[in-house]
């Protein structure tokens, strides 16, 4: 088993500052990183060609966006490469050919649709600087055959770092390798205080909106309390946030117990901690679930878990098995419906980790044991080790302290993380009518990093060409 694992939250769009909450075996350890951007006028000195260091080290600057004082780092280019020393102890190289294909100048990059403009495949492999210099605002380049200048800014150098990687320079990450700066891991203690925004405040205004989706993102869920008991009202709450996501059970879905469409949702039974749409290629975002009514019956309780803090409770008791839920393809289908087919074999993992920098933290969860298909692709001791591993999922997600099971009431909606968080419900009796709808994740994302531009301390100037998400 590879050295501990660290189970990190979803996701941020939003550069800002703050503790990173990751758990790491047994014990919760905080990452504090500061992300920021430097906004400085530049001074530059050229060099003659080959020559080697220019040292601003005595100079310093404030980041615009913190209160770090940064020492201006220096440069030096051999042959293929550029160095940047950062201070005694840590340097990047950066190959010409990387840095002339990331030229954030209008020539290069559009400075509108933030699209490559310079033609990668006209960079003479072996381009090499005239000349380079640190300045208190970034790296200059200039260029030789074909001349040109670039500038780099240093926080996005060192975001962008891959020779080392600065995992903790990393301030935004794509869909999957979500990090929160100020997440927080939950099991049935949060029934006492529950992350809740207003009908009204969500749809009055962005910032509303904003809030609600900083709460989901750090806890995988919020309630929206004074929502209208009709379909109507939380159609319209759902399409605040994006886009519904059409599926085999339609857009906008009102539904009870009468198998309108081929699953056991449309039935009374109870339905174990899941996600849903484990068998799309790219499973729903975020899921809206509004209790309309529920009469002549009982039960239809509903269950939330949060599979991160789950992950993390079995990497610590268990890490072997958790090991074998991050490797192990799990099968799914939905095939219910006449009209529809889905598969996910050879299946994806129930607990899922991020590529790359984040190669040890989980970002996603995929799991829903009642549509595993055949599960026939383990050699005969792998599947028992699986079956084991599984078992003790099962346990942990079954642990009355990570279960909080709330009773919905009309009037208040709940919108889950479905990548995050794991639902589920009590079996009942009686009406029962639930509405609700999904959202693709890449929309939820989309739209919480356009308000977190809008509303983040750091994003003054609007879509910034140094944003990491670029
Ligand atoms: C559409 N609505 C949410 C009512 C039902 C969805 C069915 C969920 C399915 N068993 C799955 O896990 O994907
Ligand atoms: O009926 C409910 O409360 C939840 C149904 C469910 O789990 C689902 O539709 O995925």
């Amino acid at each position: 088993m590879s050295a501990t694992v660290r189970v990190s939250q979803i996701a941020q769009r939003r550069p800002r500052s703050g503790p990173q909450v990751r758990l790491t075996g047994l014990n919760h350890s905080k990452t504090i990183s500061i992300l920021s951007f430097t906004t400085f006028s530049a001074t530059l000195t050229a060099l003659s060609p080959r020559q080697n260091i220019s040292c601003f080290q005595s100079r310093r600057f404030h980041s615009s966006s913190s209160s770090h004082s940064w020492a201006i780092p220096s440069v030096q280019h051999t042959g293929t490469k550029i160095q940047i020393n950062w201070d005694s102890s840590s340097a990047s190289k950066f190959h010409n050919f990387w840095l002339r294909d990331h030229c954030r100048c209008p020539k290069c990059f559009h400075s509108v649709t933030k699209q490559r403009l310079v033609n990668t495949f006209e960079i003479p492999p072996d381009i090499a600087p005239a000349s380079v210099s640190g300045t208190s605002r970034g790296l200059e380049v200039i260029w030789d055959l074909p001349s040109h200048k670039s500038f780099y800014d240093w926080e996005w150098l060192k975001s962008n770092s891959y020779d080392p990687l600065f995992p903790e320079a990393r301030s935004s990450v794509t869909a999957y390798g979500r990090i929160s700066s100020n997440v927080k891991l939950w099991g049935r203690d949060i029934e006492s205080h529950p992350p809740t925004v207003t009908h009204d405040s969500v749809m009055e205004d962005d910032k509303g909106l904003f809030d609600m989706l900083e709460k989901i993102v750090d806890f995988g869920f919020c309630f929206i309390k004074g929502v209208d008991a009709t379909p109507q009202a939380t159609e319209e709450l759902t399409m605040k946030i994006g886009n519904i996501r059409h599926t085999q059970y339609g857009g906008f879905w009102d539904f009870t117990s009468d198998l309108a469409k081929g699953d056991t949702a449309y039935t009374t039974l109870a339905l174990q901690a899941h996600t849903d749409t484990t068998y799309f290629t790219d499973p729903c975002g975020l899921q809206l679930f509004h209790l309309l009514s529920h009469t002549n019956g009982h039960g239809g309780e509903s269950l939330l878990v949060d599979g991160f803090h789950v992950a993390s409770l079995l990497h610590s008791s268990n890490p072997e098995a958790f090991d074998i839920l991050t490797r192990v393809r799990v099968p799914t289908h939905a095939a219910g419906e006449p009209g529809a087919f889905y598969s996910s074999a050879p299946g994806n993992p129930i607990i899922n980790l991020g590529h790359g920098s984040r190669s040890k933290d989980v970002v996603q969860i995929r799991y829903n044991n009642d549509d595993r298909s055949v599960m026939k692709d383990l050699k005969s001791a792998e599947l028992e080790k699986w079956y084991d591993a599984l078992r003790l999922w099962d346990k942990h997600l079954k642990d009355k302290d990570v279960e909080y099971w709330v009773q919905l009431q009309p009037g208040t909606a709940v919108v889950v993380d479905n990548h995050r968080v794991l639902h589920g419900r009590s079996a009942f009796t009686g009406k029962r009518r639930m509405c609700g709808a999904y959202v693709g994740m890449d929309d939820f994302l989309s739209k919480f990093t356009v308000l977190s531009e809008k509303f983040s301390p750091d994003n003054k100037a609007g879509r910034n060409i140094w944003s990491p998400l670029l």
